[in-house]
């Protein structure tokens, strides 16, 4: 089996955002995500990762606020400023909680202006955190209408046009099946640029199990390709956390 991490953004949402670091590790996580950790102290979520014994696999960036705000910015043409402050500011956020990855989003926006916008902020932030491992992620635009990175066509587009070593593709298995209806296909077109997977049941985005997506195939796709990053349940918990984990055993 692939090696699977806890959403804290989806997953735990019965406690508070500080206890659930404890719950992912007592219930066999090894690794975290949390979207957006800019409402909470950095170094009180970094404290509970060392102490639960968790890597912290991915957060996002821009920083919203507490009440949600734009998915993006880096697809905006005009926004550049804005999208430069805010990276600096996840940066800063990344200096203390130390992620794998950043997820850059993009925002809503289309057409060759939006594009070329991206593909130079992503320049920009690939050259200004060379260290910082960096990913985009294709979003279908029926959960996040007008989002600009919605195919895979583009997003391996833009990478090429980026080439920066520290830029790379985040695979959500749930948005590849509503955008191309085929997630192993998709992987395997696409899957080598891939550093990051993340997974949900479709239709309803519950548990990776049962639904449309065989995640018997796909988990055993990745284990047989020696997919060596980590699997991440983003996903809204049929019932209670605990009760759905099954699908990670
Ligand atoms: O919506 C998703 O699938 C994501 O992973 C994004 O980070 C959006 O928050
Ligand atoms: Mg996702």
């Amino acid at each position: 089996m692939p090696k699977f991490c806890a959403n804290l953004t989806w997953l735990f949402r019965e406690r508070p955002l500080m206890d659930r670091f404890r719950a992912a590790a007592e219930a066999g996580f090894e690794a975290v995500e949390v979207l957006f950790p800019y409402d909470a102290p950095a170094q009180d979520m970094r404290d509970q990762m060392i102490w639960n014994g968790l890597t912290f696999v991915l957060m996002n960036c821009p920083p919203p606020n507490a009440t949600g705000g734009p998915q993006g910015f880096a697809a905006i043409p005009g926004l550049e400023d804005r999208f430069r402050r805010d990276f600096d500011r996840t940066l800063r956020f990344a200096q203390v909680l130390k992620p794998r990855h950043i997820h850059v989003m993009a925002g809503v926006a289309e057409g060759a202006e939006a594009e070329a916008t991206f593909v130079q902020n992503l320049k920009w932030a690939a050259a200004h955190a060379p260290k910082q491992s960096l990913t985009i992620e294709p979003i279908n635009r029926h959960d996040m209408p007008g989002y600009f990175l919605a195919d895979y066509d583009t997003a391996a587009r833009v990478l090429d046009a980026v080439a920066a070593p520290n830029l790379s593709l985040q695979f959500d298995a749930y948005h590849a099946h509503r955008i191309t209806g085929d997630v192993v296909g998709s992987w395997a077109a696409y899957g080598d640029r891939a550093v990051h997977v993340q997974v949900a049941g479709f239709p309803g985005r519950h548990e990776p199990a049962g639904g449309e997506i065989d995640y018997t195939i796909f988990f055993a796709r990745l284990d047989a390709e020696g997919y060596g990053g980590w699997v991440s349940g983003e996903y809204a918990p049929a019932t209670s956390t605990e009760a759905g984990l099954d699908w990670m055993r």
